[in-house]
C-alpha cells in the first residue's frame, strides 16, 4: 500500500521564546487508512496537524518534510497551499462553530468553498451539497444551508463539514477532536458518519482524539504522543492488545477506569465496548 502522506523530521517551535514544541516527528498515512493520534492535552497533536496544513499561528515555525502524494508541502507558497487546503487537505475542527463565518448563512460558506475549488455554478453546488447532506442524515439540507451557524447545533455543523468533505473528496481528511464539543448522542451520530465516510469513499484520514473508545472504532493505526514526541506507533490492534510503552499502558488503563466508572454511574454499554 502506498503512503498518501509522509511526514519526515518535523520540528515545530515557538520562535518568540525558542521553545521546541515537537522536536522531531516522522510518520506516514497509508492510502485509504485512518491514523489516530492520541495523547494527553498539550502533547502536540493539534500543532502537528496544523503543521501539515501549514496553518499554525504566526510565531510558530516548522521545519522538515511533509510529502502529500510525493509533493513536498514545505516548499509550496501560501498561495499554492491555499489551493490545496479544502481540495486536497481538509480539516474538521473540534468546534464546528469556529469553522464558519458567523455573519453569513452556512450555504454561503459552502458555495464559496466549492466555487473556489471547482468553479461550479450555484445550482450544481446546491444539488451536490443537498445529496451529501442527505447522506449524512441531515434531514432538511436547504433549510440548514439557509441558517446562520449559531442557529444550528454542534452536531449539525460537524455533519455539514463532513458533507462538504464528501463533495470535496480530499486526498486526506484531518479531524481534530471532531466530537469533543458534542453531547454523547451527537458524538455517536457524528462518529457513525465518519465510519460511513471511510467505507464509502475509502478516504485517508488523520483522526485526533483523546477518546480511545472512538479510536478503537475508527483507526487502522495509532500514534501515541507525549510531550511532543511520538512514544509509540503501530496497528490499532497491536496498540490495544500489546501496548509497549508505559505511557500507552497508562492511557489505556485510565480509559478502562473511566469506562468502569461510566458503567457504574450510567449502566449499560459504552463506545469502547462496541
Ligand atoms: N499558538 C501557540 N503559541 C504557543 N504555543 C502553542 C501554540 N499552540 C500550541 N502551543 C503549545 O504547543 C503544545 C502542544 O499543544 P497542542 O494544542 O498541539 O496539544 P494537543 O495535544 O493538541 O492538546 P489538546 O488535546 O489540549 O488540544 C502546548 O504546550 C501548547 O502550549
Amino acid at each position: 500500500m502506498t503512503n498518501i502522506l509522509e511526514v519526515k523530521n518535523l520540528k515545530i517551535w515557538d520562535s518568540r521564546n525558542d521553545r521546541v514544541i515537537v522536536p522531531n516527528s516522522s510518520f506516514y498515512v497509508k492510502q485509504g487508512s485512518c491514523l489516530a493520534i492520541v495523547g494527553e492535552s498539550g502533547s502536540g497533536k493539534s500543532v502537528t496537524c496544523k503543521a501539515i496544513m501549514k496553518l499554525n499561528k504566526a510565531g510558530i515555525r516548522q521545519s522538515g518534510d511533509i510529502l502529500l502524494r510525493g509533493e513536498n508541502l514545505m516548499e509550496l507558497s501560501e498561495q499554492r497551499m491555499r489551493k490545496k487546503r479544502g481540495k486536497q487537505l481538509c480539516m474538521i475542527l473540534q468546534n464546528g462553530m469556529r469553522a464558519f463565518d458567523p455573519s453569513c448563512v452556512v450555504g454561503v460558506h459552502l458555495k464559496e468553498t466549492l466555487m473556489e475549488h471547482f468553479g461550479w455554478g450555484r445550482d450544481e453546488i446546491i444539488a451536490k451539497m443537498k445529496n451529501a447532506m442527505e447522506s449524512v442524515m441531515l434531514k432538511d439540507p436547504i433549510e440548514v444551508m439557509n441558517k446562520y451557524p449559531h442557529q444550528l447545533s454542534g452536531g449539525t455543523l460537524q455533519r455539514v463539514m463532513i458533507a462538504l468533505a464528501i463533495v470535496l473528496e480530499p486526498d486526506i481528511l484531518i479531524a481534530d477532536e471532531p466530537t469533543t464539543a458534542l453531547d454523547t448522542l451527537s458524538q455517536f451520530e457524528v462518529i457513525e458518519q465518519f465510519l460511513q465516510l471511510r467505507e464509502r469513499m475509502g478516504c485517508s484520514m488523520i483522526f485526533i482524539s483523546h477518546d480511545l473508545g472512538i479510536v478503537k472504532l475508527i483507526a487502522d493505526e495509532v500514534l501515541v504522543m507525549k510531550e511532543g514526541e511520538i512514544v509509540e506507533n503501530g496497528t490499532t490492534q497491536a496498540i490495544f492488545s500489546e501496548p509497549q510503552h508505559t505511557y500507552t499502558r497508562y492511557l489505556l488503563s485510565s480509559k478502562l477506569a473511566m469506562n468502569q466508572h461510566f458503567k457504574r454511574v450510567m449502566g449499560g454499554v459504552n463506545v469502547a465496548e462496541r
